[in-house]
């Protein structure tokens, strides 16, 4: 053989392994059955074997992909098909489109394994899982978090607020904090108290780290969705985002089975035996244990499969709230009207209003939604498992449906000014205008989010006591906000304020 067949020959075996592996990284675990007419990228072409995925050459971090998806929806304005690979992908950017979909959400209620795969490394629960490990988790959640439970949630929440209050009352003329800093604790000790019935004192003394971990496990999950050779478990678990998860899993672990200890205990001091086939958990703890047994899981797996739902509850809650204060604080007229709402409802009383007096606070309300109109979670998105089609549009089985919620939230054919704070967006009669699917901040269908009533309730409460006892400003403009694309986007300066007591 001569050297140029030879060199034929090795060249020819390194484009078909590349190929190969290329191939695998790309191949998605649900295939797509049949195709669709929905149109592709205005730019780039769809290669063989990768698809489109060339266009996402570059992109360095999830707010690298976000911008380069929005560029190619420039042109779109319904519909947008991606091939990654061999995987079809559904991007949404209609309101009337997503509002069909949502009507046929038993026909995509599954999350999207290409993107929820990521979580698992830390927590595999109820946020990631489907089919029947995930309804065994959600069916007693959505039990816990029934409106018929929300009375004696308030009580819990009323308390921790006190202490929120008393800590920013200490900030109170002494320059600026950070506002999320203390709201993460007041999240986090509500979510730990009425969930999983641990005792919530992380206001008082922040034993868990969790803010801090939740920040650290959030940008390794995030990083493996940006680096393809990531799906490859064993080079995510020798990688520096693989290493960091595993540290902060090993931090989190002795507090996770002191949790499960205690809930053991408890059970036992009741005479309650979660192998009895008619037990019925009380908590969400209860909810993972039953589950480990049940499905015969792991310890390890067992005490990760509630992590989630600790994080869920609140990281997404502290983000709006923060958001709320840093924006009032931002724009001294809003917060002046929400003030003169808090005088008018509670007539000067600066006890935590009851559930009654938080449904008469509507511009708080207004308020609450435009803060999450600019902070939502960016994306979400599910597998279809049966084809289906709106207007003349078809959508396979085994595509996925991404739904970019920060775009339709910005979408200039749905809002009046959509760049700015403009509470206004959500008089009664601009709400009643626009098209359901224009804002749906906590997602849809089976998997709509079940903390939407808890979360905002929790929410207005603390909003209405702070905003009764203190005035809030920040040298931070709302137009030079940054935002980082964590499982909300959060402002990259953070949330600083300063506050001062409105007693006379
Ligand atoms: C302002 C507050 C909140 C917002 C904006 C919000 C938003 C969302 C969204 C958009 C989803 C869907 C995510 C996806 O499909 O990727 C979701 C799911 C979820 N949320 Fe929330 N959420 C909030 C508060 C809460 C609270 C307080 C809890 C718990 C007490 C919670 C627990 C969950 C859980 C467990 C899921 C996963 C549900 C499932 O997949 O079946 N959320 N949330």
């Amino acid at each position: 053989m001569g050297p140029l067949t030879s060199l034929i020959l090795a060249l020819t075996t390194v484009l078909c392994v590349t190929l190969y592996v290329v191939r695998r990284l790309l191949t998605p675990a649900v295939p797509t059955k049949g195709t669709t007419n929905i149109p592709g990228p205005v730019v780039g072409r769809r290669w063989p074997v990768v698809g489109h995925a060339l266009l996402l050459l570059g992109v360095k971090n999830m707010k690298d992909l976000y911008g380069t998806v929005r560029r190619l929806c420039h042109k779109r304005d319904k519909l947008l098909s991606f091939y990654l690979g061999s995987k079809l992908t559904i991007f949404v950017l209609d309101a009337n489109i997503l509002e069909a979909i949502v009507s046929m959400s038993h026909k995509c209620q599954n999350k999207e394994h290409e993107l929820y795969y990521t979580f698992n490394a830390f927590s595999n629960g109820v946020f990631s899982k489907n089919g029947k490990g995930w309804s065994a988790m959600r069916r007693p959640l959505d039990r816990f978090l029934h409106p018929k439970n929300m009375e004696h949630f308030h009580g819990i929440t009323a308390e921790k607020a006190e202490i929120l209050c008393t800590r920013v009352g200490d900030c109170c003329g002494r320059g600026v904090f950070d506002i999320k800093h203390f709201m993460d604790y007041y999240m986090l000790d509500i979510t730990l108290e009425c969930l999983l019935n641990v005792p919530g004192t992380q206001q008082i003394e922040d034993t868990l780290h969790f803010p801090e971990m939740t920040s650290l496990a959030v940008y390794t999950m995030f990083k493996r969705i940006i680096k393809i050779a990531y799906k490859i478990e064993w080079i995510y678990s020798l990688s520096p985002p693989g290493r960091q998860c595993n540290k902060v899993k090993e931090r989190l672990r002795p507090h996770l089975i002191e949790m499960v200890n205690n809930c053991y205990k408890q059970m036992e001091l009741a005479g309650r035996n979660p192998s009895d086939p008619d037990f019925i958990p009380e908590n969400f703890i209860e909810v993972a244990i039953q589950n480990g047994i049940i499905e015969k899981k792991t310890e390890e797996d067992m005490l990760f499969s509630f992590a989630d739902l600790m994080v869920a509850g609140f990281d997404t809650t502290s983000v709006a709230t923060s958001s709320t204060i840093l924006f009032l604080a931002m724009h001294p007229e809003y917060q002046e009207r929400a003030y003169q709402e808090q005088i008018e409802v509670m007539k000067g009383s600066l006890k935590a209003p009851t559930r009654e007096e938080l449904s008469r606070m509507t511009f708080l309300d207004m308020t609450f939604n435009e803060t999450l109109r600019h902070v939502s979670v960016p994306a979400i998105a599910r597998t279809i498992n049966s084809q289906f089609t709106i207007d003349e549009y078809i959508f396979p089985e085994g595509a996925s449906i991404y739904v970019f919620l920060n775009h339709l939230f910005n979408d200039p054919r749905y809002w009046e000014r959509p760049k700015d704070f403009y509470p206004e967006h959500f008089q009664p009669e601009k709400v009643a205008a626009r098209p359901k699917g224009a804002f749906m901040p906590f997602a849809f269908g089976g998997r709509i989010c079940p903390g939407k009533l808890f979360g905002i309730q929790s929410s207005k409460l603390i909003l209405s006591n702070l905003l009764r006892r203190y005035k809030f400003s920040t040298s931070l403009k709302f137009e030079e906000i940054i935002y980082k694309y964590m499982i909300m986007l959060e402002s990259d300066k953070g949330y600083p304020v300063e506050a001062t007591s409105r007693a006379p």
